[in-house]
């Protein structure tokens, strides 16, 4: 078989013809002669039978002498698989034709060329490649570079364009409050408080809240940095449009995450209410329901004899069955004079409320009725919504979108609702107008979150980064924005179980002392006088103050006790400090007020368990500059606004970087300079450093952290005993025996 797919030779001399009808030239069949020669030379050698002697003898003849064949076109002789074998096994010989021979010759000569130099080809890449015998297997087969991916750019969004195409606000930007339509009235009040122009976002959001060319007919979502002026920017118009109401009834309601935010939310509701005759209510947790209730909804007797016995009849039925509603308009009408029913009205036109009470009232409230609400207001609103404790969002939304319950229901609904099921309707009911306004410093472009509140022709106001970065891209990625008066450190507390010796050591060396961190410098070399005076030198470089392996060091030891107490006292500084519990808010308040006595009288603890007669006495106290330390779990983190904060101190490191945000954006509002410090132990300093200090989701408009180290021997062993002691005492204390 291999033969048959064998390349083929030219013939190498005459063929020699199987049959004497065959063959036709003496040329034709080398082969033929091949084995002539060879069985002459055989004879030559061995003795051979004298009848292949004749045989042979007769080949020769033929092939000298061959028979010619007539005119005819000679057939090309098949070549059977013997013949192509043999073909392949001839040689050339000397019998070989000479132009056949020349040609052979040729054709030989160009096949060894050939050869000669493919082998050195071979050789000469065998030689470039040569690699160690051992290696050759483990060596990969080189591969061609790998085509890199075309990076996806999409050519279309996932977001509404509502949340694609914000408003943008440059944060710089400013307003006189005239020249943005706020009422005389108001611009008086304003001014009395001090605020003669408009901070960014409310230069935005005033006109499209008012009457007029810029309003804005649908739901705003407002993203802007903690203490850019939010509350006043929904607080403002909302109070301007309902200020010529001359009838109570609920017509804004304002929710917030904690009771401290509706007290502040309050003061300055009431502050743009004074000389006018809205009233503003509050619902917050830790007043007894049925207080609130009397305050918000206001119940007096109504004339009406049919409905009276209608009503009345309801509740024999009830009182036959069994089946007594609670709390209901019967319950009320038992208290009413014959032949009347209960008319209810609300006491207040704006509610600040936090959003469980507020579900309480709707569900268990008799009369506490949102038919008339034009403006619902979140604030701190990606925490509300985040959460979405007791589906309060949906409850809410759900009260405000549907029907009055038929009970309750004034003569115009009653007429209303028998129209829409009557064979006559033509128009459905009129949807209630609510107009929906949510705020944060942190909002996320979540949808479904926002999706909840049912918005109508949203828009989303974003307040731009003064380096000129947008917004957009900020909160593509969910990053966010910090004050640019803002300066931050952190200060490493190796394993953090000294951790209240550091904070000692901040707090009287860096809040209460007025100095600033210091630049690196060798710690046995003593410092120049001019240096130290010279204020700027005291300022740490961002080159080498923000990279944890380049630390700049504070100066060596504490300060004199004696300047210590002068400087508590006599500073102007208060510290916010954030501690990740209620418990150990407690405990560290405990601990530094044992280490330095003097801040005893100046530290006091924000706690859930606060009353909030308690809390806002105490915040009043912080504002004013009476308490000058105030620890507190994440409950101060979120919309707190503290009168001049300096200093904000993570204790503990926050949860997430929300919570920083929030928590150090406490200080430095509406463009104050405030300072942020952090305690971070030796586990928590990476995420510390990537996610918050490097990382790209917290902007800081080209500003550093700055890193602080406090020399452990310097400032923290010579308090060890004195904490060993304050541990004790601490245990103590919570033993119950002090
Ligand atoms: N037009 C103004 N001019 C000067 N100060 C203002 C003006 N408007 C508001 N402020 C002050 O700015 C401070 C921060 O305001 P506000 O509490 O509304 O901030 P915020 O944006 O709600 O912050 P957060 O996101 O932390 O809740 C307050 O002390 C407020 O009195």
């Amino acid at each position: 078989m291999p033969a048959l797919y064998g390349r083929w030779m030219p013939p190498k001399s005459t063929t020699k013809p199987h049959s004497a009808k065959t063959a036709t030239s003496p040329k034709i069949d080398p082969h033929g002669q091949a084995e002539a020669l060879e069985a002459t030379q055989d004879l030559s050698s061995k003795a051979k039978p004298k009848k292949r002697k004749k045989e042979l003898k007769e080949e020769l003849k033929e092939q000298q002498y061959p028979v010619q064949e007539p005119s005819r076109p000679s057939k090309k002789p098949k070549k059977r698989k013997q013949d192509v074998q043999q073909d392949d096994a001839a040689q050339p010989d000397e019998t070989t034709p000479k132009k056949h021979k020349k040609i052979l010759d040729k054709f030989e000569r160009s096949s060894k060329l050939g050869g000669a130099l493919l082998t050195e080809e071979l050789s000469e890449i065998t030689h470039k490649e040569k690699v160690p015998d051992g290696l050759r297997d483990l060596v990969p087969i080189p591969q061609p570079e790998p085509v890199a991916d075309a990076p996806f750019v999409p050519t279309f969004s996932t977001l509404p364009s509502w949340l694609a195409d914000p408003i943008t606000v440059e944060s710089s930007k400013t307003a006189l409050f005239k020249d943005l339509g706020v009422q005389s009235d108001f611009l008086r009040k304003l001014e009395k408080q001090g605020f003669k122009d408009a901070l960014a976002v409310q230069t935005a959001l005033l006109p499209m809240l008012h009457p007029g060319c810029g309003q804005h007919l649908g739901d705003i979502c407002v993203s802007a940095r903690t203490g850019s002026g939010k509350t006043l920017a929904y607080l403002l118009p909302m109070v301007e449009a309902l200020s010529n109401r001359v009838v109570s009834s609920l017509s804004a309601i304002v929710v917030v995450p904690t009771r401290q935010l509706v007290e502040q939310a309050l003061k300055v509701a009431e502050d743009l209410c004074t000389g006018t005759k809205l009233k503003v209510g509050t619902a917050v947790g830790n007043i007894a329901l049925a207080t609130e209730q009397k305050l918000l909804v206001k119940r007096r007797p109504q004339y009406d004899k049919a409905r009276a016995q209608e009503l009345h009849k309801r509740a024999d039925q009830q009182w036959k069955t069994g089946f007594v509603e609670r709390g209901g308009i019967l319950e009320d009408l038992m208290e009413m004079p014959k032949d009347h029913i209960p008319s209810y009205e609300s006491g207040v036109d704006i509610l600040i409320c936090t959003p469980g009470r507020l579900v309480e009232h709707i569900e268990s409230t008799t009369g506490f009725l949102l038919r008339d609400v034009k403006w619902l207001v979140i604030d701190e609103a990606d925490q509300l919504l985040d959460q979405e404790f007791q589906g309060w969002a949906s409850t809410l939304i759900d009260a405000l979108h549907g029907e009055t319950p038929e009970d309750l229901m004034t003569v115009q609904e009653r007429l209303a609702k028998l129209r829409l099921h009557s064979r006559w309707h033509i128009r459905p009911a009129a949807h209630r107008q609510v107009r929906k306004v949510i705020l944060s410093a942190t909002m996320k472009k979540d949808l479904n979150m926002l999706g909840i509140l049912k918005f109508k022709r949203p828009k989303l106001v974003v307040v731009e980064d003064e380096d000129g970065t947008s917004r957009q891209e900020v909160n593509d990625g969910d990053a966010y924005e910090l004050p640019s008066t803002l300066d931050e450190y952190a200060v490493a507390v190796g394993n953090g179980s000294d951790k209240p010796l550091y904070l000692l050591h901040v707090l009287l060396r860096h809040v209460f002392s007025d100095s600033r961190p210091t630049r690196p410098r060798k710690r046995l070399s003593t410092q120049s006088d001019s240096s130290a005076n010279d204020p700027s030198s005291d300022l740490p470089s961002p080159e080498d103050s923000d990279s944890p392996d380049s630390e700049s060091s504070s100066s060596g030891a504490s300060p004199k006790a004696e300047d210590a107490n002068t400087a508590v006292t006599q500073s102007n500084h208060r510290v916010l400090i954030f501690t990740k519990s209620n418990e150990n808010a407690s405990r560290l308040s405990h601990l530094v007020s044992t280490l330095h006595p003097l801040l005893k009288d100046y530290t006091k603890t924000l706690t859930r368990s606060s009353t909030s007669k308690s809390s806002k006495k105490l915040l009043d106290a912080f504002g004013k500059g009476k308490i000058k330390v105030l620890i507190s779990s994440d409950l101060a983190s979120r919309g707190l606004d503290i009168a001049d904060l300096t200093h904000v101190i993570n204790y503990d490191v926050p949860s997430g970087i929300t919570s920083y945000v929030h928590r150090v954006g406490r200080t430095a509002r509406a463009g104050k300079p405030g300072q942020a410090w952090t305690l971070f132990t030796k586990t928590e300093a990476a995420w510390f450093w990537k996610d918050i200090a490097k990382g790209s989701t917290v902007k800081r408009g080209g500003k550093k952290v700055h890193r602080i180290t406090v020399y452990r021997d310097d400032v923290i062993e010579q308090r060890l005993e004195a904490y060993q002691e304050a541990l004790q005492k601490l245990q103590g204390a919570v033993e119950g025996q002090e």
